[in-house]
């Protein structure tokens, strides 16, 4: 397993070994103890799948109070995934960060509590996976604008027919939302 910092902290991108031979391939997707040996020790508590055609924006997504870390990968089809630092104490408050994921490059991405996530589907039929660090509480969930000039994301548009929720198409800017700490 190879782990990269990104240019904030606290997200990372994880790359796991894989195991490829005639019949396909083998890799470990969550392992607690060889994970926590990397530092993430994490107790996840709930697991998510979603499906999206090309072009679906999903985001910018976060729980206050009732923080998620996720641990998000792709296992078909391909995202454009990001993190939104929104820990108002951290030196990097309302900073970006994203990664291409991919079922062929099979990176995971660390998603911390404290940042918004969110991701562009790349091509049709893609397939979500994520672990989540606390539970669904819809009480407590926001959107930050997937578009906030604040924030500047450079979503990899071209070419792309943007499908977003009704919930996402009217999110939050930085400046009126309810950061963490
Ligand atoms: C997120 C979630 C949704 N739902 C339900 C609520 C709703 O009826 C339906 C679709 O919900 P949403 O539109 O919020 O789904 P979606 O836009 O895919 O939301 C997800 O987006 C990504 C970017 C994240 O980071 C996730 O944490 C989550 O917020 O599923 C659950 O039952 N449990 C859950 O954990």
């Amino acid at each position: 397993m190879n782990i990269t910092e990104c240019d904030i902290p606290g997200p990372l991108i994880i790359e796991p070994k894989v195991f490829g031979d005639e019949r396909g391939f083998f890799m470990e997707s969550w392992n607690a103890a060889r994970f926590a040996e990397e530092g993430l020790d994490i107790a996840f508590v709930q697991d998510n799948h979603s499906l999206s055609q090309k072009g679906v924006l999903r985001g910018m997504h976060f729980q206050n109070p009732g923080p998620q870390g996720k641990l998000v990968r792709v296992v078909s089809g391909a995202v454009f995934d990001v993190a939104v630092d929104l820990r108002r104490s951290s030196p990097t408050f309302g900073k970006w960060t994203g990664v291409e994921l991919s079922a062929e490059n099979k990176r995971m991405f660390w998603v911390p509590q404290g940042f918004a996530h969110g991701f562009l589907t790349l091509e049709d039929d893609t397939d979500f996976l994520y672990k989540c660090d606390a539970t669904y509480a819809p009480q407590h969930e926001h959107s930050l604008a997937w578009d906030d000039p604040d924030v500047g994301i450079e979503w990899p548009l071209g070419g792309i027919d943007l499908q977003l929720s009704a919930k996402d198409a009217k999110g939050t800017l930085l400046s009126d939302l309810e950061a963490f700490a």
